[in-house]
């Protein structure tokens, strides 16, 4: 049987974990399965982790929480043979959703006695890993201010983006493809991503791929306030492709010229706003753990 160390953040989604810890610890022990828990504390976590992990040696990690504490974990096993298992228990929880891990807490917790292991690519930006996506804009912009509040959960996600999104001035971007312009102008928001989905089940690239070795861009040109809903509605029906105000672009490398130095976020994380931001894929450099079937 594998050795399991559970990564779990507390605060992640709003949820109380106490009772999923003792559900945690009670599966492994009927598993017999060596385990141990970790959980963050918000300060130097990838530190304690990596130390943890080159102690304990395990071969799959199980990150209980978001999407960021799925980043934290991800990029510690990124080119290793461990493997990285979600129990989504974060505010948005998209990479779980696109590899179709079950949200249900019991059922996630059951593919780690039941899986399969996948190889999925992930990208580097500006030599930072991230495993779902990033986010230049009025998206970005939404989740500093989520970090930034009390309050976490999608509701206060929608209530951030919401407030924002009728006084949002789109910015100038020039998005450039080994090394030939392919987009210059403004943008409401320019997402980079190798996945299908925000953790809000919008799906800005409906046809992505995860292990093709290629990523995505979209850029999301101005659009009049009147045509949002209509937008939203394409998303929400995997057609933002059709829509007039989108285009998109595959690539294994690009750099982007955030020309008004514009927020910026990977896996919901804010990150410094660089002014040239520099994209690459790594084919198949982390190891997933699936539903079996
Ligand atoms: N014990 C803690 N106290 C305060 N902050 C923490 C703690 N543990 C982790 N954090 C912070 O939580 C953030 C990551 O949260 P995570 O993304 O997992 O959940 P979420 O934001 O609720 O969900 P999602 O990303 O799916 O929207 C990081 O900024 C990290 O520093």
């Amino acid at each position: 049987m594998a050795k399991i160390l559970f990564a779990i953040n507390p605060i992640a989604g709003d949820i109380d974990k106490e009772e999923l810890e003792q559900d945690m610890f009670i599966f492994c022990q009927r598993q017999k399965v060596e385990s141990i828990f970790f959980k963050t504390t918000g300060q130097k976590d990838e530190e304690r982790l990596r130390e943890h992990i080159d102690s304990f040696q395990p071969d799959i990690v199980v990150a209980v929480g978001g999407d960021g504490t799925v980043n934290m974990v991800a990029k510690l096993l990124i080119n290793t043979a461990m493997a990285l298992a979600i129990i989504p228990q974060g505010s948005g929880n998209g990479l779980s959703k696109d590899l179709d891990i079950p949200q249900d807490f019991i059922e996630a917790l059951e593919v780690i006695n039941h899986y399969k292991i996948k190889s999925i690519d992930t990208l580097l930006v500006n030599e930072e890993p991230s495993i779902h996506l990033c986010d230049l804009g009025f998206n970005a912009l939404v989740v500093k201010q989520f970090n930034e509040g009390d309050t976490r959960g999608p509701g206060a996600y929608a209530w951030i983006a919401l407030q924002q999104f009728m006084a949002y001035e789109p910015k100038k971007y020039t998005v450039l493809i080994e090394g030939k312009e392919v987009f210059s102008g403004e943008a409401f928001m320019v997402t980079v991503t190798n996945a299908k989905a925000f953790g809000s089940n919008a799906a800005i690239n409906p046809n992505g791929v995860i292990n093709d070795g290629l990523f995505e861009i979209f850029i999301l040109k101005p659009f009049p306030k009147t045509a949002s809903l209509g937008i939203l509605y394409q998303m929400y029906t995997e057609n933002i492709d059709e829509s007039e105000f989108t285009q998109k672009f595959s690539c294994q490398e690009a750099t982007i010229i955030n020309h008004c130095r514009e927020v910026c976020h990977i896996d919901g994380e804010p990150v410094p706003c660089s002014e040239v931001i520099h994209f690459k894929v790594l084919p198949s450099s982390l190891k997933v753990v699936l539903p079996a079937e």
